[in-house]
């Protein structure tokens, strides 16, 4: 699985600590930045990023802001990108398994580096499971293409 990593300056040090854990599970990825404590635009980062899980080049990607609310609008704009905004544990293992999320989004300054882990740990292991679901994803996908 190959993963894309960014985020603004609200968020760069939560990205810090998930480019860590994606190292110790030897997961693939690209980390796009910011890498800054510049204040920047959350838009610059996560719009690159979920173009590039759109075209296939990324499985999956994981964005990081102060709230994760910047990010997740910014992401869901681009076609076929479906990006939860995750804060537990129920709904990063409920995102995988009904939505199909191919991102999340976390906020830096909502919650500590050790449920982020988790969460990303949990969404990262976590199979979608088709059936009901697909139609319902499919749904939103025929509104995007209209
Ligand atoms: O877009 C956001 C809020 O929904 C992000 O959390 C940003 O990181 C945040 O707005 C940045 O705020 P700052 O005051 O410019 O640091």
């Amino acid at each position: 699985m190959k993963v894309i990593l960014a985020s603004d300056h609200g968020g760069i040090n939560l990205s810090k600590e998930i480019a860590s854990l994606l190292e110790e599970l030897q997961v693939e990825y690209e980390d796009i930045g910011c890498n800054c404590a510049d204040s920047v635009d959350y838009p610059d980062y996560g719009i690159p990023a979920a173009e590039r899980v759109a075209s296939g080049e990324f499985d999956r990607g994981i964005l990081i802001c102060g709230t994760g609310i910047g990010m997740s609008i910014a992401a869901n704009k681009v076609k076929g990108i479906r990006a939860a905004l995750v804060h537990d544990l129920f709904s990063a293992k409920a995102t995988r398994e009904h939505n199909d999320s191919n991102m999340i989004t976390m906020g830096e300054r909502v919650i500590g580096p050790g449920l982020a882990r988790e969460i990303v740990r949990t969404w990262l292991g976590t199979e979608f499971e088709g059936g009901r679901h697909q139609n319902r994803i499919g749904k939103v996908a025929d509104y995007e293409n209209k």
